[in-house]
């Protein structure tokens, strides 16, 4: 059957993928709350259209941090492309220039950093967790920077791995053809033992982040890059406030898709609260439980200056390699046009408040 929509090829995963990778990729943590309030928050959302207006032509195009994207889509990051499909990360880079969307790298991306970018035909952003090891951290920073990538993403909401039972229940661990390859042997080294109650990754994370990072940290990594740093896995004012204070250039709106604490709203839910306290000062991204364009529109009508898509892609790339990551972005891409005019707002900055219901 060819897939018509994502729903499609996230059914095709679950039919396909072995039962431990199926469930890293499309699990949460504790009951998964929080992972099922993040779609179900989209749909409750309902769309005020307009009539009469020329729709003729939708322009889905956003700059974001100097880049131009043909939509307001990324590639958010995630850990192990090479998981379900044997070219990785390499189909995937090449996924989002040709739907025109910008790509985040992980720090646990499984190609080289390099290689991704010699294959790029769009933006780059790196995402990193806040290592113990600060020269190792600085390194890929580096390597990042003369790679050409534009931006660095530390992801704030992971002091460490949270518990997820369906990696608990699997034993989810790294099959060998599959590693983090910008973090050396020594840093991964045990990165696929588990411990009584812990899982793999969990147990990884406790050694390997530093989780006593505070807002006060931010100035050492700002000082020895000069990448424009964005803040991954804000959910309040407070915080946004801090994240503006802090000098930071934008920030996303994140909860991890469900993964991290279990219990926190919707990413949906609380987008408009973290807009208002930013009032214009840098670009607010959004993820979690984005699955068709709809869903994209809505974002950007409660604030968003884009939004970066997680499982969808992985999906896709299970599908299909490139050309199935490519459609996904593609039909978010063309969904949202299509959403737009049959909203009445042909362009992305008429998208806001009064297009909701
Ligand atoms: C398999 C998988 C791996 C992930 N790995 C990372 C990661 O390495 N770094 C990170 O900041 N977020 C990671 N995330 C979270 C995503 O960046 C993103 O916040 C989330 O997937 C968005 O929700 P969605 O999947 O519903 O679109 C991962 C998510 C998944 C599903
Ligand atoms: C120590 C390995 C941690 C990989 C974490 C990837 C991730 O963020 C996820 O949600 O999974």
């Amino acid at each position: 059957m060819n897939p018509l929509h994502v729903g499609d090829y996230a059914d095709h995963a679950k039919a396909t993928l072995a039962g431990d990778v199926l469930g890293y990729l499309d699990g949460g943590s504790g009951a998964e709350w929080t992972l099922r309030a993040n779609t179900a928050a989209y749909q409750r959302i309902r769309l005020r259209p307009r009539v009469l207006v020329d729709v003729g032509t939708c322009d889905t195009s956003v700059d974001l941090l100097g880049s131009s994207l043909a939509a307001p889509l990324g590639v958010a990051p995630m850990a192990y492309h090479r998981l379900v499909h044997e070219d990785g990360e390499l189909a995937t880079v090449k996924a989002a220039g040709a739907a025109g969307a910008l790509f985040v790298a992980s720090i646990f991306a499984s190609t080289d950093l390099a290689e991704m970018a010699a294959v790029a035909t769009g933006p780059l952003w790196m995402q990193l967790y806040w290592l113990r090891d600060r020269p190792a951290l600085l390194e890929l920073v580096g390597r990042a920077e003369r790679a050409g990538y534009r931006a660095l993403v530390l992801t704030v909401d992971a002091p460490r791995v949270a518990r997820r039972h369906r990696d608990l229940r699997s034993g989810f661990t790294l099959p060998p053809h599959v590693r983090a390859v910008n973090l050396s042997r020594e840093l991964m080294a045990e990165s696929h033992l588990a411990a009584a109650g812990v899982s793999a990754i969990e147990r990884h994370s406790r050694e390997r982040f530093d989780p006593t990072i505070t807002w006060a940290d931010l100035a050492w990594l700002r000082d020895r890059t000069r990448l424009p740093l964005v803040l991954k896995g804000i959910l309040t004012a407070e915080d946004a406030r801090l994240a503006a204070e802090h000098e930071v250039d934008a920030i996303v709106v994140s909860n991890h898709g469900g993964r991290q604490l279990d219990g926190v709203a919707a990413t949906a839910d609380v987008l408009a609260e973290v807009v208002a306290a930013i009032a214009g000062r840098l670009p607010v991204l959004v993820d979690g439980g984005v699955r068709t364009g709809a869903d994209v529109l809505k974002a950007l009508a409660l604030g968003a200056a884009a939004v970066l898509v997680g499982r969808p892609v992985l999906w896709g790339l299970a599908h299909s390699g490139a050309a199935g990551a490519e459609h996904v972005l593609t039909l978010l891409r063309e969904e949202l046009a299509e959403a737009m005019a049959l909203c009445g707002r042909p362009t992305t900055a008429q998208l806001d408040r009064s297009v909701l219901g």
